[in-house]
């Protein structure tokens, strides 16, 4: 029997293509992403994580089975780990503004994943936080797998999210993903697939943002 992740993975393939095409990924793996680019990006990111713990640890609150709470701390302390380590190297050799006011994008995500943590079934916020893990986690070993430059700028968040550690933690969010699935309605699944593939658009998006630099319009 196919596994709602691997359905779920499959449904998402021609996001991810646009996302792993992305001038932002395609000169971010050769180094020569403009840092006006990637500081907008870290900036909005520290944000992004910020919000993404919460809603992490959130998740864990309401989780029933010790294993998947213990996993979902840890995920959630991860994400202060990652946002400390790598963010604050970044902010200081950018030399980034630090700014409190989201772009329209990252106000929509975090929201958006607020919103299915606050008001959907417990199922569907856990599909909704899983293309966080599992595309950058991907984005991470595509880069590292293809990258041809050396002493790449930005190769600190590179490692971060193609390494060993990142991928373990989304292993087991995408097991817990699975067992979760097995467990509930035909429909709820649906609904899960739909906040999975609607928070991988969120994900091309992000990226798509700090490129051109989106800005409120007013
Ligand atoms: C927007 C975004 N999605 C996912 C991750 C990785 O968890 C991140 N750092 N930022
Ligand atoms: C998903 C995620 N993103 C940054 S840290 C983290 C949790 C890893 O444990």
């Amino acid at each position: 029997m196919t596994k709602w992740s691997e359905h779920a993975w499959e449904t998402i393939q021609p996001i991810y293509n646009k996302i792993v095409e992305h001038p932002f990924i395609t000169e971010l793996k050769e180094g020569t992403l403009p840092e006006e680019k990637f500081a907008y990006y870290i900036q909005q990111d520290a944000l992004y994580l910020a919000n993404f713990g919460k809603v992490l640890s959130g998740i864990a609150s309401k989780l029933s089975d010790a294993e998947h709470i213990q996993d979902f701390l840890g995920f959630s302390t991860g994400t202060i780990m990652v946002e400390k380590a790598l963010h604050k190297t970044f902010i200081q050799s950018f030399s980034v503004n630090i700014s409190t006011e989201k772009s329209p994008s990252c106000m929509l995500y975090t929201n958006y994943l607020q919103t299915q943590l606050a008001a959907h079934p417990l199922e569907v916020a856990i599909a909704a936080v899983l293309p966080c893990f599992w595309i950058y986690k991907e984005v991470g070993d595509y880069i590292l797998a293809t990258q041809t430059a050396t002493n790449n700028k930005y190769q600190t968040w590179i490692d971060t999210y193609g390494g060993e550690e990142f991928a373990n933690s989304v292993t087991k969010a995408i097991e817990i993903s699975d067992y979760i699935a097995l467990k509930t309605t035909k429909d709820i699944q649906k609904q899960m697939l739909d906040a999975f593939t609607t928070a991988s658009k969120m994900e091309w998006l992000f990226w798509d943002s700090a490129y051109q630099l989106e800005s409120w319009r007013i």
